[in-house]
């Protein structure tokens, strides 16, 4: 046991790393735990090790896609080398990170954490510990499913962690995780469909483009089949039966491996919130605007787990840590800036967005919209792709509201639109940006 901390902070993922550096660094006697391997979801289980596999993607497809133009040769993943690629970015990431937290000051605890009081914790191993404050960051985990034999699902991590690649895989859900594995495995050879219950699917990006996506992932082999309803998952030992309906008919889609890509909840239910007298919202931690717990004032939320306006991604887990930890310090009340923060679909080529969709820009009053199906440009062509197009909407007085783009290294230039919805410029002072030629970016100016 030891005298009460200034901060305990619960999971060692990007929003809890962040405070408990940015506390420690300033003179607090903090502490943070974690159940699993620091890192969190991002460097361990999500962004970083899938962008390592995709690399392996990206080779095949850009010889697929210049196969005939001057490329040949049949380019092939070899799974096990490529996942020996991604552990050699993923199994350094733990001790490196718990070495900086360490450095920095932070007691580095192992165990599953709950709360027993108010403003007492209890980790599995190692006793109880009294705070002045606590920050929730436990982020968020696979949507509990009920059909029958949702239990032979594997989810994202299993999926990422695959020793070989199954031959036929149904991805259940039609989201981020379904189509960017589902991109991975298709050019790694498996036969894959994807399953979402949806009319439309990734509705957090443009229509149009996700329209374009859907053609695309096709194109690349995937089925998709949408408008489908989930019965149950039969058999067993790698051979499965997923049974469905669509348009009122039974059908089936025979797979060696169905993984989970239907959602992800916050990661709270092992808390145990009674004990603290912590609310729940929409799943996650009620929080005010500044990210306190309104019926426990010791606590904060950040990053996944918390229920605010943030989209559950690693750059909103980031700043809102950051902030959470300067509000805890200052005892201050200022709350995340949301606009501006992009969000891309790592499927290839890839979706991306910023700020408004255009629906909801519409909502808001008159609009301009430029939608260019930039497919037959030269950015396009010299890289054998056959699909892109960009959305960028504008407000009245020509203040750009929303960048929506679908092709190669939208993921990269989406983040000038972001700087742009940022810092309020107009598509005039984009349009007058001079870009290195020829960069995807400086197709830029052409598109509004
Ligand atoms: C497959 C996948 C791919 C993704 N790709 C992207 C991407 O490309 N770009 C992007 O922006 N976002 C991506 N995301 C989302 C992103 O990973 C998350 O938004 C981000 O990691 C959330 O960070 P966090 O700090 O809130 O939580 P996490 O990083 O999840 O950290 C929470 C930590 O808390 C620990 N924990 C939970 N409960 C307890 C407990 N009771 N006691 C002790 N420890 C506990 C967990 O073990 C975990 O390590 C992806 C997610 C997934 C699943
Ligand atoms: N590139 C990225 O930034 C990235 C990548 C992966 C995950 N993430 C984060 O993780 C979160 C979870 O991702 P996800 O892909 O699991 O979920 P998602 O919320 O993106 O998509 C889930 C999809 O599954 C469908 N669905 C739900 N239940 C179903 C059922 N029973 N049968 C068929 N379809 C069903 C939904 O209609 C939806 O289309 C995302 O919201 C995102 O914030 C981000």
């Amino acid at each position: 046991m030891i005298d009460t901390l200034d901060l305990i902070v619960i999971g060692a993922g990007m929003a809890g790393i962040n405070a408990a550096k940015k506390c420690s660094k300033a003179g607090w006697s903090v502490a943070i735990v974690d159940e699993l391997p620091y890192g969190g979801t991002c460097a361990l289980r999500g962004c970083d090790p899938k962008k390592m596999l995709r690399a392996g993607a990206e080779a095949v497809e850009a010889a697929q896609r210049l196969d005939g133009k001057g490329v040949v040769g049949e380019v092939r993943i070899d799974w096990p080398a490529l996942t020996k690629h991604k552990e050699s970015f993923t199994d350094p990431v733990p001790e490196s990170i718990e070495g900086g937290l360490s450095d920095a000051g932070v007691l580095c605890l192992r165990g599953r954490a709950r709360f027993i009081a108010e403003n007492r914790i209890a980790i599995d191993g190692n006793g109880e510990f009294a705070f002045r404050h606590a920050l929730i960051a436990t982020g968020a985990k696979p949507r509990p499913l009920d059909f029958p034999g949702a239990e032979q699902l594997i989810d994202s991590t299993d999926f990422l962690n695959l020793a070989e690649l199954p031959r036929r895989i149904v991805f259940v859900g039609g989201g981020y995780v379904s189509f960017e594995f589902a991109h991975i495995a298709a050019r790694a050879g498996a036969q894959v469909t994807i399953l979402d219950r949806g009319s439309q699917q990734l509705k957090m990006f443009d229509p149009d483009l996700v329209d374009m996506l859907l053609d695309r992932s096709r194109l690349a082999g995937i089925e998709i089949v949408t408008e489908a309803a989930l019965d149950r998952i039969e058999g067993a030992n790698g051979k499965h039966r997923v049974a469905y309906q669509k348009a009122g008919e039974n059908h089936i889609a025979e797979a060696d491996l169905v993984v989970h890509g239907a959602g992800r909840v916050p990661a709270i239910d092992q808390l145990d919130f009674t004990a603290a007298g912590i609310e729940i919202e929409n799943g996650g931690v009620k929080v005010t605007p500044w990210l306190q717990s309104p019926s426990n004032s010791r606590v904060f939320a950040a990053g996944d787990a918390a229920a605010s306006p943030g989209k559950p991604l690693t750059p909103v887990a980031v700043f809102e840590g950051k902030i959470a930890a300067s509000n805890m310090l200052k005892d201050k009340r200022t709350a995340p800036d949301y606009i501006g923060v992009p969000s891309v679909v790592f499927t290839i080529p890839e979706l991306a967005r910023v700020g408004l969709l255009e629906e909801e820009a519409r909502e808001r009053g008159e609009v301009d919209v430029s939608f260019t199906d930039t497919s037959s440009w030269f950015s396009q062509k010299r890289l054998g792709e056959s699909h892109a197009g960009a959305k960028i909407i504008a407000g009245d007085g020509g203040q750009i509201l929303g960048a929506h783009m679908f092709g190669p290294d939208a993921a990269e230039f989406i983040n000038i639109f972001s700087l742009a919805i940022k810092l309020g410029l107009t598509v005039k002072q984009v349009k007058s940006m001079p870009a290195a030629y020829p960069t995807g970016a400086s197709d830029i100016g052409s598109m509004f």
